[in-house]
Protein backbone atom coordinates (compact mmCIF):
# COMPACT_ATOMS: atom_id res chain seq x y z
CA UNK A 1 0.00 0.00 0.00
CA UNK A 2 1.62 3.64 -0.84
CA UNK A 3 1.32 6.43 1.17
CA UNK A 4 -0.66 9.08 0.86
CA UNK A 5 1.81 11.42 0.72
CA UNK A 6 5.52 11.44 0.87
CA UNK A 7 6.72 10.52 5.04
CA UNK A 8 9.61 13.03 4.89
CA UNK A 9 9.09 15.13 7.77
CA UNK A 10 8.66 14.59 11.15
CA UNK A 11 6.45 18.16 11.71
CA UNK A 12 3.58 16.56 11.82
CA UNK A 13 4.36 13.87 14.43
CA UNK A 14 2.40 15.97 16.99
CA UNK A 15 -0.97 15.57 18.24
CA UNK A 16 -3.81 17.85 16.06
CA UNK A 17 -4.77 19.94 18.98
CA UNK A 18 -1.20 21.24 19.38
CA UNK A 19 -1.37 22.37 15.87
CA UNK A 20 -4.88 24.14 17.04
CA UNK A 21 -3.51 26.08 19.57
CA UNK A 22 -0.82 27.29 17.40
CA UNK A 23 -3.01 28.53 14.68
CA UNK A 24 -4.77 30.31 17.94
CA UNK A 25 -1.64 32.00 18.69
CA UNK A 26 -0.64 32.87 15.39
CA UNK A 27 -4.00 34.26 14.77
CA UNK A 28 -4.18 36.19 17.37
CA UNK A 29 -0.46 37.74 17.52
CA UNK A 30 1.08 36.04 20.69
CA UNK A 31 2.58 33.42 18.89
CA UNK A 32 6.14 34.69 19.90
CA UNK A 33 5.56 35.51 23.17
CA UNK A 34 8.15 33.94 25.28
CA UNK A 35 7.11 30.69 26.84
CA UNK A 36 8.50 28.27 29.45
CA UNK A 37 7.79 24.47 29.16
CA UNK A 38 9.65 21.90 31.87
CA UNK A 39 8.52 17.84 31.29
CA UNK A 40 8.64 15.92 34.54
CA UNK A 41 6.80 12.46 35.65
CA UNK A 42 5.08 12.09 39.02
CA UNK A 43 5.76 8.35 40.05
CA UNK A 44 8.90 6.25 39.56
CA UNK A 45 9.13 3.57 37.28
CA UNK A 46 9.04 0.18 38.42
CA UNK A 47 8.91 1.62 41.92
CA UNK A 48 13.28 1.59 41.63
CA UNK A 49 14.72 4.15 43.81
CA UNK A 50 15.79 6.20 40.83
CA UNK A 51 15.35 6.37 36.93
CA UNK A 52 17.71 6.47 34.17
CA UNK A 53 17.62 9.59 31.61
CA UNK A 54 17.45 8.56 27.85
CA UNK A 55 16.15 10.23 24.72
CA UNK A 56 18.32 13.27 24.11
CA UNK A 57 20.03 12.57 21.50
CA UNK A 58 16.60 11.40 19.46
CA UNK A 59 15.63 14.83 20.69
CA UNK A 60 17.99 16.44 19.28
CA UNK A 61 17.73 14.94 16.10
CA UNK A 62 14.56 15.76 15.89
CA UNK A 63 14.60 19.41 16.64
CA UNK A 64 17.51 19.40 14.31
CA UNK A 65 15.63 18.61 11.42
CA UNK A 66 12.35 20.10 12.21
CA UNK A 67 10.74 21.97 9.46
CA UNK A 68 7.30 21.77 7.78
CA UNK A 69 7.91 20.36 4.05
CA UNK A 70 5.79 20.96 0.93
CA UNK A 71 3.73 17.86 1.37
CA UNK A 72 3.16 18.54 5.34
CA UNK A 73 1.63 21.98 4.19
CA UNK A 74 -0.52 20.01 1.30
CA UNK A 75 -1.58 17.29 3.36
CA UNK A 76 -2.74 20.25 6.37
CA UNK A 77 -4.38 21.82 3.42
CA UNK A 78 -6.47 19.16 2.85
CA UNK A 79 -7.83 18.25 6.13
CA UNK A 80 -9.65 21.93 5.79
CA UNK A 81 -8.90 22.66 9.66
CA UNK A 82 -6.38 25.09 8.88
CA UNK A 83 -6.39 28.90 7.25
CA UNK A 84 -3.76 29.15 4.37
CA UNK A 85 -1.80 32.89 6.05
CA UNK A 86 -0.77 30.54 9.33
CA UNK A 87 -0.08 27.58 6.67
CA UNK A 88 1.80 29.93 4.72
CA UNK A 89 3.73 30.59 8.10
CA UNK A 90 4.80 27.23 8.54
CA UNK A 91 6.53 26.96 5.50
CA UNK A 92 9.31 28.85 6.97
CA UNK A 93 9.19 27.07 10.56
CA UNK A 94 12.43 26.64 12.25
CA UNK A 95 13.09 25.89 16.32
CA UNK A 96 14.46 29.40 17.59
CA UNK A 97 14.15 28.70 21.20
CA UNK A 98 16.48 27.71 23.75
CA UNK A 99 16.44 23.91 25.19
CA UNK A 100 18.05 22.50 28.68
CA UNK A 101 17.88 19.20 29.64
CA UNK A 102 19.38 16.42 32.03
CA UNK A 103 22.44 14.56 30.18
CA UNK A 104 21.39 10.90 29.02
CA UNK A 105 23.12 8.94 31.73
CA UNK A 106 22.29 11.03 34.40
CA UNK A 107 19.79 9.87 37.24
CA UNK A 108 16.31 11.66 37.22
CA UNK A 109 14.05 11.70 40.07
CA UNK A 110 10.13 12.24 40.20
CA UNK A 111 8.78 15.75 40.30
CA UNK A 112 11.60 17.33 38.70
CA UNK A 113 12.39 19.55 35.65
CA UNK A 114 14.15 16.74 33.13
CA UNK A 115 13.67 18.67 30.04
CA UNK A 116 12.86 22.49 29.41
CA UNK A 117 11.90 24.70 27.13
CA UNK A 118 11.94 28.38 26.88
CA UNK A 119 10.88 29.51 23.42
CA UNK A 120 8.43 31.52 21.03
CA UNK A 121 4.76 29.51 22.65
CA UNK A 122 4.41 28.73 19.11
CA UNK A 123 7.47 26.40 18.88
CA UNK A 124 7.34 25.35 22.51
CA UNK A 125 4.00 23.90 21.65
CA UNK A 126 4.53 22.29 18.84
CA UNK A 127 7.94 19.95 20.06
CA UNK A 128 5.13 18.68 23.12
CA UNK A 129 4.11 15.76 21.17
CA UNK A 130 7.36 14.62 19.98
CA UNK A 131 9.79 15.24 22.81
CA UNK A 132 7.23 12.71 25.47
CA UNK A 133 7.01 10.33 22.94
CA UNK A 134 10.67 10.07 23.38
CA UNK A 135 11.36 10.45 27.13
CA UNK A 136 8.59 8.12 27.97
CA UNK A 137 9.77 5.17 26.25
CA UNK A 138 13.64 5.84 26.94
CA UNK A 139 13.94 6.68 30.25
CA UNK A 140 11.78 3.22 30.87
CA UNK A 141 13.71 1.48 28.66
CA UNK A 142 17.30 2.64 30.30
CA UNK A 143 15.92 2.19 33.90
CA UNK A 144 14.46 -1.36 33.17
CA UNK A 145 17.72 -2.17 31.68
CA UNK A 146 19.86 -0.80 35.01
CA UNK A 147 17.96 -2.76 37.02
CA UNK A 148 18.67 -5.42 35.21
CA UNK A 149 22.32 -4.89 34.84
CA UNK A 150 22.57 -3.94 38.68
CA UNK A 151 21.55 -7.53 39.24
CA UNK A 152 23.60 -9.22 36.72
CA UNK A 153 26.79 -7.47 38.32
CA UNK A 154 29.46 -7.92 36.08
CA UNK A 155 28.27 -10.42 34.00
CA UNK A 156 27.35 -9.54 30.28
CA UNK A 157 23.33 -8.92 29.28
CA UNK A 158 22.42 -8.82 26.07
CA UNK A 159 19.50 -7.10 24.25
CA UNK A 160 17.76 -9.64 22.60
CA UNK A 161 14.34 -7.86 21.93
CA UNK A 162 13.85 -6.57 18.49
CA UNK A 163 10.86 -9.26 17.31
CA UNK A 164 9.34 -8.51 20.27
CA UNK A 165 9.14 -4.25 20.21
CA UNK A 166 6.63 -1.85 19.56
CA UNK A 167 7.55 -1.79 16.14
CA UNK A 168 10.88 -1.23 14.46
CA UNK A 169 11.40 2.13 15.86
CA UNK A 170 11.25 1.52 19.22
CA UNK A 171 13.33 -1.57 18.99
CA UNK A 172 16.55 0.81 17.47
CA UNK A 173 16.11 3.68 20.39
CA UNK A 174 15.11 1.02 22.92
CA UNK A 175 18.26 -0.75 22.17
CA UNK A 176 20.20 2.43 22.34
CA UNK A 177 18.18 2.70 25.92
CA UNK A 178 19.26 -0.32 27.10
CA UNK A 179 23.20 0.11 26.28
CA UNK A 180 22.99 3.26 28.33
CA UNK A 181 21.15 1.44 30.90
CA UNK A 182 24.25 -0.96 31.06
CA UNK A 183 24.00 -3.92 28.75
CA UNK A 184 26.73 -5.06 27.35
CA UNK A 185 25.53 -5.64 23.61
CA UNK A 186 22.76 -5.93 21.39
CA UNK A 187 21.55 -8.56 18.52
CA UNK A 188 19.47 -5.47 16.60
CA UNK A 189 22.79 -5.40 13.59
CA UNK A 190 21.05 -1.51 12.45
CA UNK A 191 21.30 -0.54 16.08
CA UNK A 192 24.92 -1.88 16.15
CA UNK A 193 25.73 0.05 12.57
CA UNK A 194 23.89 3.21 13.55
CA UNK A 195 25.36 3.50 17.26
CA UNK A 196 28.34 1.53 16.94
CA UNK A 197 26.64 -0.84 19.99
CA UNK A 198 28.41 -4.05 19.84
CA UNK A 199 26.15 -6.53 17.85
CA UNK A 200 26.48 -10.30 19.51
CA UNK A 201 24.32 -13.69 19.52
CA UNK A 202 24.26 -17.48 19.04
CA UNK A 203 21.62 -19.11 16.23
CA UNK A 204 17.88 -20.12 16.65
CA UNK A 205 15.93 -23.04 16.56
CA UNK A 206 15.67 -23.03 12.89
CA UNK A 207 18.89 -24.36 11.99
CA UNK A 208 19.03 -27.04 14.24
CA UNK A 209 15.49 -27.67 12.48
CA UNK A 210 16.75 -26.81 9.17
CA UNK A 211 19.66 -29.70 9.59
CA UNK A 212 17.14 -32.08 11.08
CA UNK A 213 19.21 -33.07 14.39
CA UNK A 214 21.83 -30.93 16.74
CA UNK A 215 24.93 -32.82 15.18
CA UNK A 216 24.24 -31.53 11.55
CA UNK A 217 23.24 -28.31 12.54
CA UNK A 218 25.98 -27.21 14.92
CA UNK A 219 29.09 -29.12 12.80
CA UNK A 220 27.79 -26.86 9.70
CA UNK A 221 27.71 -23.86 12.33
CA UNK A 222 31.08 -24.82 12.96
CA UNK A 223 32.10 -25.21 9.71
CA UNK A 224 30.98 -21.56 8.78
CA UNK A 225 32.07 -19.56 12.00
CA UNK A 226 34.99 -19.05 14.45
CA UNK A 227 33.15 -17.90 17.69
CA UNK A 228 30.08 -20.78 18.96
CA UNK A 229 27.29 -20.47 20.83
CA UNK A 230 25.39 -23.58 20.06
CA UNK A 231 21.59 -23.61 21.31
CA UNK A 232 21.11 -26.74 23.23
CA UNK A 233 17.41 -27.13 23.80
CA UNK A 234 15.66 -27.68 20.71
CA UNK A 235 14.80 -31.31 21.64
CA UNK A 236 16.54 -32.47 24.12
CA UNK A 237 19.47 -30.42 26.37
CA UNK A 238 20.70 -33.11 28.40
CA UNK A 239 20.69 -36.28 26.37
CA UNK A 240 21.19 -34.45 22.76
CA UNK A 241 22.16 -30.61 22.92
CA UNK A 242 24.57 -30.38 25.46
CA UNK A 243 26.78 -34.09 24.57
CA UNK A 244 25.92 -33.06 20.99
CA UNK A 245 27.94 -29.37 21.30
CA UNK A 246 30.62 -31.18 23.29
CA UNK A 247 30.89 -33.78 20.56
CA UNK A 248 31.25 -31.10 17.90
CA UNK A 249 33.74 -28.67 20.06
CA UNK A 250 36.26 -32.13 20.25
CA UNK A 251 35.95 -32.89 16.48
CA UNK A 252 36.78 -29.27 15.39
CA UNK A 253 39.28 -28.34 18.14
CA UNK A 254 41.10 -25.31 17.25
CA UNK A 255 39.39 -24.45 14.35
CA UNK A 256 36.36 -23.00 16.15
CA UNK A 257 36.18 -20.92 19.38
CA UNK A 258 33.94 -22.90 21.67
CA UNK A 259 32.48 -19.90 23.54
CA UNK A 260 29.27 -21.31 25.03
CA UNK A 261 26.00 -23.16 25.17
CA UNK A 262 22.31 -21.33 25.00
CA UNK A 263 19.09 -22.95 27.12
CA UNK A 264 16.23 -21.17 25.80
CA UNK A 265 13.45 -23.33 28.01
CA UNK A 266 13.00 -25.52 31.11
CA UNK A 267 14.05 -24.92 34.28
CA UNK A 268 16.83 -22.55 33.72
CA UNK A 269 18.19 -23.25 37.53
CA UNK A 270 18.53 -27.08 36.95
CA UNK A 271 19.24 -27.27 33.55
CA UNK A 272 22.24 -25.07 33.95
CA UNK A 273 24.08 -26.49 36.90
CA UNK A 274 23.69 -30.08 35.05
CA UNK A 275 24.68 -28.07 31.86
CA UNK A 276 28.12 -26.28 33.93
CA UNK A 277 28.93 -29.86 35.32
CA UNK A 278 29.11 -32.20 32.06
CA UNK A 279 30.78 -28.94 30.26
CA UNK A 280 33.05 -28.85 33.59
CA UNK A 281 33.54 -33.06 33.11
CA UNK A 282 34.18 -33.08 29.10
CA UNK A 283 37.03 -30.46 29.81
CA UNK A 284 35.63 -27.09 28.76
CA UNK A 285 35.73 -25.19 32.07
CA UNK A 286 35.80 -22.14 30.34
CA UNK A 287 32.89 -22.45 27.64
CA UNK A 288 30.19 -20.78 28.85
CA UNK A 289 26.37 -20.96 29.61
CA UNK A 290 23.95 -18.17 28.20
CA UNK A 291 20.32 -18.63 29.16
CA UNK A 292 17.16 -16.41 27.49
CA UNK A 293 13.54 -17.04 27.70
CA UNK A 294 11.33 -14.25 29.23
CA UNK A 295 14.15 -13.01 31.63
CA UNK A 296 13.88 -10.00 33.45
CA UNK A 297 15.49 -8.59 36.91
CA UNK A 298 13.24 -10.09 38.90
CA UNK A 299 13.82 -13.74 37.45
CA UNK A 300 17.86 -13.48 36.87
CA UNK A 301 17.74 -12.76 40.60
CA UNK A 302 15.34 -15.82 41.78
CA UNK A 303 17.55 -18.04 39.13
CA UNK A 304 20.84 -17.01 41.46
CA UNK A 305 19.14 -17.49 44.31
CA UNK A 306 18.98 -20.86 43.46
CA UNK A 307 22.55 -21.87 42.24
CA UNK A 308 21.85 -21.23 38.78
CA UNK A 309 24.90 -21.57 36.62
CA UNK A 310 24.52 -19.14 33.98
CA UNK A 311 27.16 -16.82 32.61
CA UNK A 312 25.26 -14.75 30.20
CA UNK A 313 22.27 -13.68 30.49
CA UNK A 314 19.75 -12.85 27.05
CA UNK A 315 16.97 -10.04 27.62
CA UNK A 316 14.07 -9.58 25.01
CA UNK A 317 10.76 -9.36 25.94
CA UNK A 318 10.38 -7.59 29.00
CA UNK A 319 13.03 -5.41 28.31
CA UNK A 320 12.00 -3.68 25.54
CA UNK A 321 8.52 -3.46 26.47
CA UNK A 322 9.02 -2.48 29.79
CA UNK A 323 6.57 -5.10 30.53
CA UNK A 324 5.68 -4.36 34.00
CA UNK A 325 5.07 -0.80 33.47
CA UNK A 326 3.62 0.14 29.87
CA UNK A 327 4.30 4.13 30.14
CA UNK A 328 6.81 6.64 32.51
CA UNK A 329 3.78 9.34 32.65
CA UNK A 330 5.85 11.98 32.03
CA UNK A 331 4.30 15.54 30.85
CA UNK A 332 4.90 18.66 29.64
CA UNK A 333 3.62 21.86 31.45
CA UNK A 334 3.81 25.56 30.65
CA UNK A 335 5.45 27.17 33.73
CA UNK A 336 5.83 30.86 32.40
CA UNK A 337 4.76 32.88 29.64
CA UNK A 338 5.36 36.51 28.63
CA UNK A 339 2.49 38.90 29.39
CA UNK A 340 1.05 41.55 27.18
CA UNK A 341 3.74 44.07 28.93
CA UNK A 342 6.70 41.41 28.06
CA UNK A 343 7.05 40.32 31.31
CA UNK A 344 7.79 36.66 31.90
CA UNK A 345 4.88 35.68 34.28
CA UNK A 346 4.76 32.46 36.40
CA UNK A 347 1.59 30.17 35.66
CA UNK A 348 0.04 27.20 37.53
CA UNK A 349 -1.96 24.47 36.71
CA UNK A 350 -3.91 24.07 39.87
CA UNK A 351 -5.63 20.66 40.66
CA UNK A 352 -7.46 18.96 42.97
CA UNK A 353 -4.96 16.10 43.52
CA UNK A 354 -1.89 18.22 45.09
CA UNK A 355 0.21 15.96 43.96
CA UNK A 356 -0.89 16.76 40.52
CA UNK A 357 0.33 20.28 40.47
CA UNK A 358 2.69 21.91 38.83
CA UNK A 359 5.42 23.79 40.43
CA UNK A 360 5.27 27.48 38.47
CA UNK A 361 8.11 28.94 37.38
CA UNK A 362 11.36 28.58 34.92
CA UNK A 363 13.94 26.04 37.37
CA UNK A 364 16.95 24.66 37.16
CA UNK A 365 18.03 21.44 39.39
CA UNK A 366 21.01 21.15 41.60
CA UNK A 367 22.46 17.89 42.21
CA UNK A 368 23.79 18.57 45.84
CA UNK A 369 26.72 16.28 46.42
CA UNK A 370 28.98 15.85 50.56
CA UNK A 371 32.03 17.52 49.02
CA UNK A 372 33.79 14.95 51.54
CA UNK A 373 32.65 11.33 49.90
CA UNK A 374 30.75 12.80 46.75
CA UNK A 375 27.64 11.07 47.69
CA UNK A 376 24.39 12.83 46.32
CA UNK A 377 22.37 14.38 49.22
CA UNK A 378 19.81 15.10 47.56
CA UNK A 379 18.08 17.18 44.32
CA UNK A 380 17.29 20.97 45.15
CA UNK A 381 14.64 22.58 42.87
CA UNK A 382 15.33 26.18 42.63
CA UNK A 383 13.86 29.41 40.61
CA UNK A 384 16.49 29.53 37.31
CA UNK A 385 17.73 32.98 38.70
CA UNK A 386 19.04 31.15 42.20
CA UNK A 387 22.49 29.85 42.55
CA UNK A 388 22.76 27.67 45.66
CA UNK A 389 26.88 27.18 44.73
CA UNK A 390 26.78 30.78 46.92
CA UNK A 391 25.68 29.63 49.83
CA UNK A 392 27.14 28.32 52.76
CA UNK A 393 24.34 25.88 53.93
CA UNK A 394 21.14 24.74 52.63
CA UNK A 395 17.95 23.79 53.81
CA UNK A 396 16.62 21.52 52.53
CA UNK A 397 13.16 20.34 53.42
CA UNK A 398 10.17 17.93 51.63
CA UNK A 399 7.44 20.41 49.90
CA UNK A 400 4.94 17.81 50.19
CA UNK A 401 5.75 17.21 54.21
CA UNK A 402 8.18 20.59 55.04
CA UNK A 403 9.05 19.53 58.49
CA UNK A 404 10.96 16.75 56.81
CA UNK A 405 13.75 18.93 56.50
CA UNK A 406 17.85 18.95 56.38
CA UNK A 407 21.06 21.69 56.47
CA UNK A 408 23.58 20.79 54.37
CA UNK A 409 27.03 21.91 54.01
CA UNK A 410 29.91 21.47 52.84
CA UNK A 411 28.59 20.75 49.36
CA UNK A 412 28.95 20.26 45.79
CA UNK A 413 25.51 22.09 43.75
CA UNK A 414 25.85 20.68 40.21
CA UNK A 415 23.34 22.27 37.99
CA UNK A 416 21.43 19.60 36.56
CA UNK A 417 19.75 21.36 33.15
CA UNK A 418 22.43 21.94 30.73
CA UNK A 419 22.08 24.28 27.71
CA UNK A 420 21.50 22.69 24.35
CA UNK A 421 20.31 25.12 22.38
CA UNK A 422 20.41 28.98 23.30
CA UNK A 423 18.30 31.54 21.20
CA UNK A 424 18.15 28.94 18.04
CA UNK A 425 22.09 27.76 18.65
CA UNK A 426 22.88 24.38 19.44
CA UNK A 427 25.60 24.70 21.38
CA UNK A 428 25.66 21.08 23.48
CA UNK A 429 29.18 19.03 22.95
CA UNK A 430 27.07 15.92 22.78
CA UNK A 431 29.29 12.97 24.75
CA UNK A 432 29.85 10.10 22.79
CA UNK A 433 27.58 7.16 23.58
CA UNK A 434 30.38 5.30 25.48
CA UNK A 435 30.77 8.38 27.50
CA UNK A 436 27.05 8.33 28.30
CA UNK A 437 26.94 4.81 29.16
CA UNK A 438 29.93 5.22 31.48
CA UNK A 439 28.17 8.10 32.60
CA UNK A 440 25.58 6.10 34.05
CA UNK A 441 27.88 3.81 36.32
CA UNK A 442 29.70 6.98 37.62
CA UNK A 443 25.87 8.70 38.43
CA UNK A 444 24.80 5.28 40.13
CA UNK A 445 28.50 5.09 42.28
CA UNK A 446 27.34 8.72 43.82
CA UNK A 447 23.91 7.13 45.15
CA UNK A 448 23.35 6.00 48.51
CA UNK A 449 23.18 1.91 48.46
CA UNK A 450 19.75 2.55 50.00
CA UNK A 451 17.83 3.79 46.70
CA UNK A 452 19.45 1.38 44.37
CA UNK A 453 17.74 -1.02 46.32
CA UNK A 454 15.47 -3.20 43.63
CA UNK A 455 12.81 -3.66 46.24
CA UNK A 456 11.48 -0.98 48.78
CA UNK A 457 14.25 1.65 47.91
CA UNK A 458 14.17 5.14 50.29
CA UNK A 459 12.95 7.92 48.98
CA UNK A 460 15.51 9.96 47.35
CA UNK A 461 15.09 13.90 48.36
CA UNK A 462 13.75 16.34 45.73
CA UNK A 463 13.27 19.46 47.32
CA UNK A 464 12.60 22.78 46.18
CA UNK A 465 14.28 25.94 47.82
CA UNK A 466 12.25 28.54 49.91
CA UNK A 467 11.77 30.95 47.62
CA UNK A 468 10.55 28.21 44.70
CA UNK A 469 8.23 26.87 47.53
CA UNK A 470 7.01 30.46 48.34
CA UNK A 471 6.13 31.24 44.65
CA UNK A 472 3.89 27.80 44.41
CA UNK A 473 1.88 28.73 47.58
CA UNK A 474 1.85 32.37 46.60
CA UNK A 475 0.54 31.33 42.93
CA UNK A 476 -2.31 28.62 44.41
CA UNK A 477 -3.25 31.45 46.70
CA UNK A 478 -3.41 33.81 44.24
CA UNK A 479 -5.43 31.56 42.02
CA UNK A 480 -7.88 30.58 44.67
CA UNK A 481 -8.56 34.19 44.91
CA UNK A 482 -9.30 34.76 41.63
CA UNK A 483 -11.71 32.08 41.31
CA UNK A 484 -13.92 33.29 44.33
CA UNK A 485 -14.00 36.85 42.36
CA UNK A 486 -16.09 34.64 39.67
CA UNK A 487 -18.81 34.02 42.54
CA UNK A 488 -19.71 30.97 40.92
CA UNK A 489 -21.29 28.45 43.38
CA UNK A 490 -19.62 24.26 43.67
N1 LIG B 1 14.35 -22.24 37.97
C1 LIG B 1 13.56 -21.25 37.62
N2 LIG B 1 13.06 -20.43 38.55
C2 LIG B 1 12.25 -19.43 38.24
N3 LIG B 1 11.86 -19.16 37.00
C3 LIG B 1 12.34 -19.93 36.00
C4 LIG B 1 13.19 -21.00 36.28
N4 LIG B 1 13.49 -21.59 35.09
C5 LIG B 1 12.84 -20.92 34.14
N5 LIG B 1 12.15 -19.90 34.67
C6 LIG B 1 11.31 -18.91 34.00
O1 LIG B 1 10.00 -19.42 33.93
C7 LIG B 1 9.30 -18.89 32.81
C8 LIG B 1 8.53 -19.97 32.06
O2 LIG B 1 9.34 -21.08 31.82
P1 LIG B 1 8.71 -22.39 31.19
O3 LIG B 1 9.60 -23.49 31.51
O4 LIG B 1 7.27 -22.51 31.51
O5 LIG B 1 8.70 -22.02 29.67
P2 LIG B 1 9.36 -22.75 28.55
O6 LIG B 1 10.24 -23.83 29.05
O7 LIG B 1 9.91 -21.71 27.67
O8 LIG B 1 8.17 -23.41 27.84
P3 LIG B 1 8.15 -23.70 26.34
O9 LIG B 1 8.68 -25.09 26.25
O10 LIG B 1 6.74 -23.52 25.98
O11 LIG B 1 9.06 -22.70 25.67
C9 LIG B 1 10.36 -18.19 31.97
O12 LIG B 1 10.20 -16.81 32.17
C10 LIG B 1 11.68 -18.65 32.55
O13 LIG B 1 12.69 -17.66 32.48
O1 LIG C 1 12.23 -14.47 25.85
P1 LIG C 1 12.76 -13.11 25.53
O2 LIG C 1 13.29 -12.41 26.73
O3 LIG C 1 11.79 -12.31 24.73
O4 LIG C 1 14.10 -13.34 24.63
C1 LIG C 1 14.12 -13.46 23.26
C2 LIG C 1 13.58 -14.77 22.81
O5 LIG C 1 13.54 -14.72 21.41
C3 LIG C 1 13.99 -15.96 20.89
O6 LIG C 1 12.95 -16.88 20.84
P2 LIG C 1 12.05 -17.13 19.56
O7 LIG C 1 11.07 -18.17 19.96
O8 LIG C 1 11.50 -15.86 19.00
O9 LIG C 1 13.04 -17.70 18.47
P3 LIG C 1 13.97 -18.97 18.51
O10 LIG C 1 13.49 -19.85 17.44
O11 LIG C 1 15.32 -18.45 18.32
O12 LIG C 1 13.81 -19.58 19.85
C4 LIG C 1 15.02 -16.39 21.90
O13 LIG C 1 15.29 -17.75 21.79
C5 LIG C 1 14.44 -15.96 23.21
O14 LIG C 1 13.65 -16.97 23.77
O1 LIG D 1 21.28 -14.39 19.24
C1 LIG D 1 20.40 -14.91 19.90
O2 LIG D 1 20.57 -15.92 20.58
C2 LIG D 1 19.02 -14.28 19.89
C3 LIG D 1 18.74 -13.17 19.17
C4 LIG D 1 17.47 -12.64 19.18
C5 LIG D 1 16.51 -13.21 19.93
N1 LIG D 1 16.79 -14.29 20.63
C6 LIG D 1 18.02 -14.85 20.63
Amino acid sequence: MKFNYPDDSLALHTDAYELSMMQTYWKQGVGNRRAVFEAFFRKMPFQNGYAVYAGLDHIIRYVKQLHFTASDIDYLKSTDQYDDDFLEYLRDFRFTGSIRSFEEGDLVFNHEPIFQVDAPIIEGQLIETAILNILNYQIMVATKASRIKSIVGDQSVMEFGTRRAQELDASIWGTRAAYIGGFNATSNVRAGKLFGIPISGTHAHALVQAYRNDYDAFKAYAQTHRDCVFLVDTFDTLKSGVPTAIRVAKEFGDKINFIGVRIDSGDLASLSKRVRTMLDEAGFPDVKVFASNGLDEKTIQNLKMQGAKIDVWGIGTKLITAYDQPTLGAVYKLVAVEDDNGQLVDTIKLSNNVAKMSTPGKKQVWRINDRLDGKSEGDYITLADEDPRKEESLNMFNPNFPLQQKDVSDFIARPMLKDIWKDGEFVYDEPTLDETRDHRTASLDALWDEYKRDLNPEVYPVDLSQKCYDNKLAMIHHIHEYVKTLGHKE
